[in-house]
C-alpha cells in the first residue's frame, strides 16, 4: 500500500492500494471516533460496492445509513444537494457524525459539499471509485454543484479527514468512464511531468496504477499545500478546464468532465502554439495521446458559444481571465487575456 500525506487547513492521508475497501471501518476508525455515518453513493456505485463498505464500517462500530442519487453530472446540482441535506437532518445527523462519500467525481463533489455546509461542517471521507477521482477530485478540497449558468459555480473549500483508493474497484469501470480519468492524468503530464505523459499517452495506464496515482496525487498534494485557496498556483490545475467547463456547461452537462477536459487541453494548446507560446508540435503531441485513448479533441460548438460559457470562468478577475497555455509537454504558465479577446482565443483555437 502506498501512502501520501497532504497538509492543508487539515492534514490527511491519501492511502493507495488493494484491498482498502474491507478495511475502510479500521481505516477510518483511527481518525473518526465511531459514530453515525452516512453514506453518499450513486445508483450504479451502491449495486457494486456499498454493502461491502457497510459491513466494514459496521464492523468497526459505526451505525451506517445510506443516501443514494441518480449516477451522473445531471445529479450534481442544488436539488441533489438539497435532498442531501434534508436525508442528513431526518437521521439526525449530529456534528460529530460523519459522511463518507463513495463514488466518483460526481459523488465526491457533491457529498463534500453538503459535509461543508450541513451544520455549518461535519467530518468526511473520501472513497473514489473511478480513476479520476482516485487522481484528482479525492484530493484538495474542492467540494462543488454546478449551477445551470456554469460548471461548480457554488461550492467550498473542506478538506476530507481521510482517502480511501482502493484500486481494486477500478477494474469494473467501463473504459469510457476510464478515459475520463486518463484526460486529467495527462492533464498533470502536460503540467509538469513529460516522462508520466508519455506513459499515459501510450495507453498502457491500467498496468502501473498504484504509480500513477500516486505520482498524480502527489503533484496535487504539492500545489494545493501551496495555495489551498486557488489565488495563484492552483490555477495550474484548471489547464484545459477554462473551455473545457463552458462546453460542458453548453452540453447542458450531457459530456463528461474528462471528456471536455481532453477537448479544452487540446484547443489551448493550439492556441498557445498560435501565440507563439508553446512549441511547436505541442498540440500535436497531445492530440496524438488523446486520440489513443479514445478521447475527443474538438468541439462542435462554435467560437462565440465557447467564449460565452468562458466568461463566468472562477479565474475571471474583472476584465481578464487566466487561461493556463502549455509551453511544452511538462510545463505550463499563467496567463491573463483581457474579456473582450477570448472569443479570438477561441477562434484561433479551433481554427488553427
Ligand atoms: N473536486 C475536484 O478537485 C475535482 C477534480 C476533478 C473533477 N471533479 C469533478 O468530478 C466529476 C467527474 O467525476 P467522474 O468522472 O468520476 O464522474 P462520476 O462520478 O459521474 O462517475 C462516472 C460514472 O462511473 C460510474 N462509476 C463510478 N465508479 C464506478 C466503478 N468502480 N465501476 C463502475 N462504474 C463506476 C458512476 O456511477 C458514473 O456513472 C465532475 O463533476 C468534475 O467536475 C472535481
Ligand atoms: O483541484 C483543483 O484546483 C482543480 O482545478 C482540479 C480540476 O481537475 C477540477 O475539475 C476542479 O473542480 C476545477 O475547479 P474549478 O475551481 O474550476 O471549479
Ligand atoms: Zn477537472
Amino acid at each position: 500500500m502506498r501512502s501520501v500525506t497532504v497538509k492543508t487547513s487539515a492534514t490527511y492521508e491519501v492511502l493507495i492500494g488493494s484491498g482498502l475497501l474491507q478495511k475502510a471501518g479500521e481505516a477510518v476508525k483511527k481518525v473518526i471516533s465511531p459514530c453515525k455515518a452516512a453514506i453518499v453513493t450513486d445508483s450504479t456505485v451502491v449495486h457494486l460496492y456499498e454493502e461491502t463498505v457497510r459491513k466494514s464500517l459496521t464492523e468497526a462500530g459505526f451505525s451506517v445509513c445510506t443516501f443514494v442519487f441518480p449516477a451522473g453530472e445531471a445529479s450534481k446540482n442544488i436539488h441533489t444537494l438539497s435532498h442531501l441535506l434534508e436525508f442528513l437532518a431526518k437521521e439526525e445527523m449530529t456534528r460529530t457524525d460523519m459522511i463518507v462519500a463513495l463514488g466518483g467525481g460526481v459523488t465526491g463533489d457533491l457529498a463534500g459539499f453538503g459535509a461543508a455546509v450541513y451544520l455549518r461542517g461535519i467530518p468526511f471521507v473520501q472513497i473514489p471509485t473511478t480513476f479520476l477521482a482516485a487522481i484528482d477530485s479525492s484530493v484538495g478540497g474542492k467540494a462543488a454543484v454546478d449551477l445551470e449558468a456554469g460548471k461548480n459555480l457554488a461550492g467550498a473549500f473542506y478538506q476530507p479527514k481521510l482517502v480511501l483508493c482502493d484500486t481494486d474497484v477500478l477494474q469494473t469501470l467501463p473504459e469510457v468512464v476510464f478515459a475520463d480519468g486518463i484526460a486529467e492524468a495527462l492533464k498533470y503530464g502536460v503540467l509538469g511531468d513529460a516522462p508520466l505523459f508519455e506513459k499515459i499517452a501510450g495507453g498502457n495506464c491500467r498496468q502501473d496504477l498504484e504509480e500513477i496515482i500516486e505520482t498524480c496525487v502527489s503533484m496535487k498534494r504539492d500545489v494545493v499545500e501551496e495555495d489551498e485557496f486557488d489565488t495563484g498556483k492552483r490555477q495550474l490545475l484548471n489547464l484545459g478546464h477554462t473551455f473545457g467547463h463552458a462546453i460542458e456547461q453548453k452540453s447542458h452537462f450531457q459530456m463528461t468532465h474528462g471528456h471536455a477536459v481532453a477537448i479544452g487541453m487540446h484547443l489551448i494548446a493550439k492556441a498557445a502554439e498560435a501565440k507563439g507560446i508553446a512549441e511547436k508540435g505541442t498540440a500535436a503531441t497531445i492530440a496524438k495521446a488523446l486520440e489513443q485513448n479514445q478521447l475527443p479533441k474538438e468541439t462542435e460548438f462554435s467560437p462565440a458559444e465557447v467564449a460565452e460559457g468562458t466568461l463566468r470562468d472562477k479565474k475571471r478577475r474583472g476584465g481578464t481571465i487566466s487561461f493556463v497555455f502549455p509551453k511544452k509537454i511538462g510545463a505550463c504558465e499563467i496567463v491573463k487575456i483581457p474579456v473582450e479577446e477570448v472569443e479570438a482565443l477561441a477562434k484561433m483555437a479551433m481554427e488553427s
